[in-house]
């Protein structure tokens, strides 16, 4: 029933035009049992109990995890000398599985079993009962096995791993061998991707049923290796009553709106970008430029006239608006604006902000923009929650995030960060990062995971907000148009190469991606 009536909703809005800011199709709100839903350790414990209680025995569900393990061994391996280390939990018992299956298929391999044998639960004993061979001492294992499966801890990890574990975790990882991690490698928070005391540096780990966002989040995602994603029989079933909100990153996510055969510029929306002053319009230039290629049907650069008449050196396709803001805000053409980059920290600039809120315009908040508020995030949060902040999407890095909305200590993760940030603001957060993650204030988060290193050169993220601006020109809502914008910029780095690109090089890039994405 509620899923019917987000749908009628979402329906509602599709078929609305608000004038001020059209909104096209989300695929979001269907999204349910989309593989890109990451569960916590919590949910997936969850979902592995409900299943088991609608029947499911968990020594299948375990059978089935070794299963997907030894499968991605096989393909991704030639035989060899194979040494699985089980811990104390069912992370373990999936490796007792793995073990006698590599074994079965004519594999030499050892294990080392660092638990008691009765405190496992029925299905890790009966599969350590059916591996039934004698263990390896540690050290054998760790010198001879050409390839190490990693079943020490997975999502049952409660604690940062000291001691005795600890020490093995750094023997296995000086060992230089290539390890499997199982599920998540050891000592990784599969909620957080905080490494818990001490983690394992798989080359690879295979997960099940739905990835974690500590495969994704910094620092987890560089210890965990390829990731790969096994279906072991728990059922989709259960997903709506654990109502996971955190997704990862994906054209599966979002919908760009189809050109319309019977569209013109107009139909596809007009972006206002702000233009620095004369000396530093640069940034504003990439953002327009980017916006312009991500389909909006038209861009213009507003500001002073001596900075535009600077800018009209520059540019061809963009328009020059030298009207106050307050004036071009009367027309209603203009649904989206770019403000911040190159801006500079004026009071002027935190009034375009207040207009542009209370016009009700989709709107892109960046860099000078946020900082205008430093001093009082209060007035602008006040301002977006009295307008409605579907559409505003604002793009703090670190720094400015820390600055706006304070550092959180207390906040668990960059998920929790961020979707505090995203309520307490009433609008989109996209908090910039190796590790992008976005928040909408209903509470629902994504992450977006492919961003390549070189992305971190000047103007990069001026690129991001003329992209995220040219996403709302065309219809988006701002969760949207921000993961849209999130997952293209990266993908413009990704096709780039790993040398040598500049911010303009992204914007060059937008087509190839564009049309990748396209559904
Ligand atoms: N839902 C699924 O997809 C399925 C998952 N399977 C696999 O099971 C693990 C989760 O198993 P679980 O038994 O819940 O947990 P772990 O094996 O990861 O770890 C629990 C044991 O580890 C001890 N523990 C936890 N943290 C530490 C630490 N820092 N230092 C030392 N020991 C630690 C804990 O000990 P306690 O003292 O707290 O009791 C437990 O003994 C999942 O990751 C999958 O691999 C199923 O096989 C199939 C379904
Ligand atoms: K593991």
């Amino acid at each position: 029933m509620k899923v019917r009536r987000e749908v009628l909703s979402r329906l509602h809005r599709l078929f609305y035009d608000g004038n001020r800011h059209r909104e096209y199709a989300s695929i979001w709100a269907m999204k349910t049992e989309s593989l890109n839903l990451l569960l916590s350790p919590d949910e997936m414990a969850e979902a592995d109990r409900l299943t088991i209680q609608k029947g499911v025995p968990e020594f299948e569900l375990m059978q089935n995890a070794g299963q997907v393990v030894a499968d991605y061994v096989r393909v991704n391996f030639s035989p060899c000398t194979v040494g699985v280390v089980c811990g104390p939990g069912n992370n373990g018992g999936d490796g007792f599985v793995v073990a006698r299956l590599l074994r079965d298929a004519g594999w030499f391999v050892k294990l080392t079993f660092m638990g008691a044998r009765d405190r496992l639960g029925e299905a890790a004993r009966q599969h350590l009962d059916l591996w039934g061979a004698e263990d390896s001492p540690i050290n054998d294992l760790l010198d001879e096995c050409d390839l190490l499966i990693d079943g020490l801890f997975g999502a049952g990890l409660d604690r940062d791993v000291v001691g005795t574990f600890a020490e093995l975790i750094k023997r296995m990882n000086r060992t230089r061998k290539p390890i499997v991690a199982i599920d998540m490698p050891s000592g990784i928070d599969g909620a957080t991707g905080a490494v818990r005391g001490a983690a394992i540096r798989a080359v690879a780990s295979v997960s099940f049923f739905r990835l974690k966002p500590g495969h994704f989040l910094l620092p987890g995602k560089s210890y965990c290796g390829d990731v790969h994603l096994g279906q072991i029989g728990i059922l989709d079933a259960v997903l709506p009553r654990i109502g996971g909100k955190v997704w990862h990153n994906g054209p599966d996510l979002w919908q760009i709106p189809p050109y319309e055969a019977q569209g013109h510029k107009y139909s596809r929306g007009h972006c206002l970008v702000l233009s620095g002053d004369a000396l530093s319009g640069g940034a504003a230039r990439l953002s327009a430029m980017a916006a312009l290629r991500s389909g909006a049907g038209l861009v213009s650069l507003f500001g002073d006239k001596a900075a535009l008449e600077v800018q009209a050196h520059h540019v061809t396709e963009i328009m020059l608006k030298p009207a106050p803001l307050e004036k071009l805000l009367q027309d209603e053409r203009f649904n989206s604006l770019v403000l911040g980059p190159g801006a500079g920290v004026t009071n002027a600039l935190r009034d375009k902000v207040l207009s542009t809120i209370a016009a009700q315009r989709g709107c892109v908040l960046d860099a000078d923009a946020l900082m205008a508020f430093e001093s009082d995030p209060k007035s602008l949060f006040d301002h977006i929650h009295r307008y409605g902040g579907d559409n505003i999407v604002l793009t703090p890095h670190g720094g400015e995030f820390a600055r706006l909305f304070g550092k959180m200590d207390e906040a668990e993760s960059k998920i929790e960060m961020v979707r505090i940030a995203a309520e307490a603001s009433g609008a989109q957060v996209l908090l910039k990062g190796a590790d992008t993650v976005i928040g909408a204030p209903d509470g629902r988060v994504v992450i977006n995971s492919n961003a390549p290193a070189i992305l971190a050169t000047a103007g990069s993220g001026d690129v991001l907000a003329g992209i995220i601006g040219g996403m709302l020109a065309r219809g988006m809502s701002g969760i949207d148009a921000a993961c849209g914008g999130a997952f293209i910029h990266g993908a413009c780095a990704q096709g780039f190469g790993k040398e040598g690109m500049i911010a303009s090089d992204l914007v060059a890039k937008l087509p190839e991606v564009l049309m990748a994405v396209d559904k």
